[in-house]
C-alpha cells in the first residue's frame, strides 16, 4: 500500500536531492552501498544496547537512500539489472541488521525469550516474503500480488514503533509497549502475506502450466 501511495510523493521530494548527488559526481551504487552500510552500523551498533531512539535516527536517515538510488538511476537513464540486484539483495541485509539488532537486545538485557523469537520471525518471513516474489519472477510469473506487509509497511511499522519507545529513556512513561506492539503487528502480517503471495503463485503456476500443456497437445 505504501509502495503503491506513498513512492510517488517520496519521488517528487527526493528528486532535487537525487540530481544534486549526480551533479556532484555520485554514482546510484555508491548510494546504494553507503545507505545499507549506514542503516547496518544504526541498527547492529544501537539497538542491541536498547538505543532506541538514536538507533532509528541513524536508521531513518540512510534508509531513505532506498528511495534515492533508484531515482538517480531513472535521471540518468541508467537503470540496470545490476542495479536491481544489487538494490534487491542489499535490501535483505539492511532488513536483517534491524530485525538482528532487535532479536540481539531481547536476547540480552531486554530480557525476554518470547520477543527475541518473535523479532527472528519477522527477520526470517519477511525474507520469505521477498524471496516468494523473486523466485516466482525467476519462474516467470507475474507474482501480481503485493499483499498486506510489504518490506515499507515493515520498516516503518518498526521503526516508528522503535523510535517512540526510545522516548523511554528522556522519561516518557509506559511507551516502550510500542515495540512489542510492533513485531507482533510485523510477524503477523508477514505471515498473512506470505500466505497472500503462495496462493497468487500456485494459481498462476496452474495457469501458465495449463497453457503449456494446450499449447503441447495441439
Ligand atoms: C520523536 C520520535 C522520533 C522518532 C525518530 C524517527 C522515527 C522515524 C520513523 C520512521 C521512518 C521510517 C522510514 C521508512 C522508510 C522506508 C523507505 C524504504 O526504504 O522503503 C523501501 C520500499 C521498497 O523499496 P524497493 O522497491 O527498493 O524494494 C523492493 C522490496 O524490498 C521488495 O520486498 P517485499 O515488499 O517483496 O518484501 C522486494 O521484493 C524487492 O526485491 C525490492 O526491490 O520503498 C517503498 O515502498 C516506497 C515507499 C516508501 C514509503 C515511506 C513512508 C515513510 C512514511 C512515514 C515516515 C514518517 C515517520 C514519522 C515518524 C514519526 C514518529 C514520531
Ligand atoms: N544502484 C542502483 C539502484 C537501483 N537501480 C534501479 O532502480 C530500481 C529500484 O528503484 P528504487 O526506487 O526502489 O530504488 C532497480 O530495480 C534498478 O532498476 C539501479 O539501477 N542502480
Ligand atoms: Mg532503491
Ligand atoms: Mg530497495
Amino acid at each position: 500500500m505504501l509502495n503503491k501511495y506513498a513512492r510517488a510523493f517520496f519521488t517528487r521530494v527526493l528528486t532535487p536531492f537525487a540530481a544534486l548527488l549526480i551533479r556532484i559526481g555520485v554514482s546510484p551504487d555508491a548510494v546504494t552501498l553507503v545507505g545499507t552500510g549506514g542503516v547496518v552500523a544504526g541498527a547492529l551498533i544501537f539497538y542491541p544496547l536498547g538505543e532506541f531512539f538514536w538507533g532509528t535516527v541513524v536508521i531513518t536517515l540512510f534508509v531513505f537512500s532506498d528511495l534515492v538510488d533508484g531515482n538517480m538511476a531513472r535521471q540518468l537513464g541508467r537503470s540496470s539489472r545490476w542495479g536491481a540486484f544489487l538494490d534487491s539483495t542489499l535490501d535483505r541485509v539492511a532488513d536483517s541488521a534491524i530485525f538482528g539488532g532487535l532479536a540481539l537486545w531481547y536476547a540480552g538485557r531486554g530480557d525476554s525469550l518470547m520477543l527475541c523469537g518473535m523479532a527472528i520471525f519477522c527477520l526470517a518471513s519477511g525474507q520469505v516474503v521477498s524471496y516468494t516474489k523473486a523466485r516466482g519472477e525467476a519462474i516467470g510469473l507475474p507474482v501480481d500480488v503485493n499483499g498486506l506487509v510489504e518490506r515499507a509497511e515493515r520498516l516503518v511499522v518498526t521503526l516508528v514503533a522503535c523510535g517512540l519507545s526510545g522516548l523511554h529513556a528522556f522519561g516518557v512513561p509506559g511507551i516502550e509497549i510500542l515495540l512489542p506492539i510492533a513485531l507482533w503487528i510485523v510477524g503477523i502480517g508477514s505471515a498473512v502475506t506470505l500466505g497472500q503471495r503462495v496462493v497468487t503463485v500456485r494459481r498462476e503456476s496452474a495457469e501458465a502450466d495449463a497453457i503449456a500443456q494446450g499449447g503441447n497437445s495441439a
